[in-house]
């Protein structure tokens, strides 16, 4: 369980998270959604002490973060945008297994784990692939296929499909779903809502730093509407969404 209490993030005059308090169950597949500029990216970024709050306090599985910074990164697995700066290794079987490797497991079960992770991000077979001759999108993958590698109890993905092509896309999602219905928390940070309010337990929208909505996904789209969130329909093709306003 990731908790969340009365969290303020300050940078300078600006207040990025605004009091934020919430509860993200283990197994929970939550969206947060908002404005460029609503804080969410801050906000998931406490859920493992990337950053030090102003004021108030982030609990992941009961032990506050600050505490244990090394069990809450264990714990919580992050996949940000331009995966290229976390790059380790040489290769793309490499970079996803040295996570494993560094958590001592048997040859195994970095081998399960690496083959999994890479078969959920549709890169079977290309463990010998140079990372260095990749495409974006297959950067991307590589990015999400380490994290996924670790199996965390929590796992947060910010703007995870940016890059990824149809294939790809819902192959990542498919994984995700297992993951959350077999007790992960997944957690994506998101403008592109398309299908995903429909695969998610819950949708959070974030506004100036505070949280605007918070319900179940089956009301999500009612709720965003009111709150002039646009939410393209789920067989609109890519590229003809309009900008979400909160
Ligand atoms: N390191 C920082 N130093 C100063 N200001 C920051 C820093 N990080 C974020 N901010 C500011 O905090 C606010 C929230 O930023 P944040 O990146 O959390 O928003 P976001 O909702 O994730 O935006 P986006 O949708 O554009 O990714 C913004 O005003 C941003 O400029």
């Amino acid at each position: 369980m990731i908790e969340v209490q009365s969290l303020t993030q300050q940078f300078g005059e600006t207040t990025a998270v605004d009091t934020v308090s919430l509860t993200i169950n283990d197994g929970e597949f939550v969206l947060i959604t908002g404005p460029n500029g609503s804080g969410k990216t801050t906000l998931v970024r406490h859920f493992n002490g990337l950053r030090t709050p102003t004021s108030g306090t982030v609990q992941v599985n009961a032990m506050p973060v600050s505490e244990d910074v090394v069990a809450a990164r264990t714990a919580v697995g992050m996949v940000f945008q331009h995966p290229q700066d976390g790059f380790v290794a040489a290769t793309i079987g490499a970079d996803v297994a040295f996570g494993p490797e560094n958590l001592g497991l048997s040859h195994d079960e970095i081998n399960r784990r690496v083959t999994n992770a890479l078969a959920a991000v549709n890169l079977s077979d290309r463990e010998p692939d140079r990372i260095d001759s990749l495409s974006g999108g297959e950067m991307a993958r590589v990015g999400i296929a380490g994290a996924l590698a670790m199996e965390p109890d929590h796992l947060v993905l910010d703007e995870p499909f940016t890059g990824l092509d149809e294939p790809a896309r819902q192959s990542v999602l498919e994984h995700l779903k297992t993951l959350s219905e077999r007790g992960t928390s997944v957690i994506v940070v998101t403008h592109d809502l398309r299908d995903l309010i429909d695969c998610c337990d819950r949708v959070i929208a974030m506004n100036a730093g505070a949280v605007a909505i918070d319900c179940p996904s089956t009301d999500a789209r009612d709720a965003l509407s009111d709150a002039a969130v646009y939410v393209p329909p789920v067989s609109e093709p890519e590229g003809e969404s309009e900008p979400e306003s909160l």
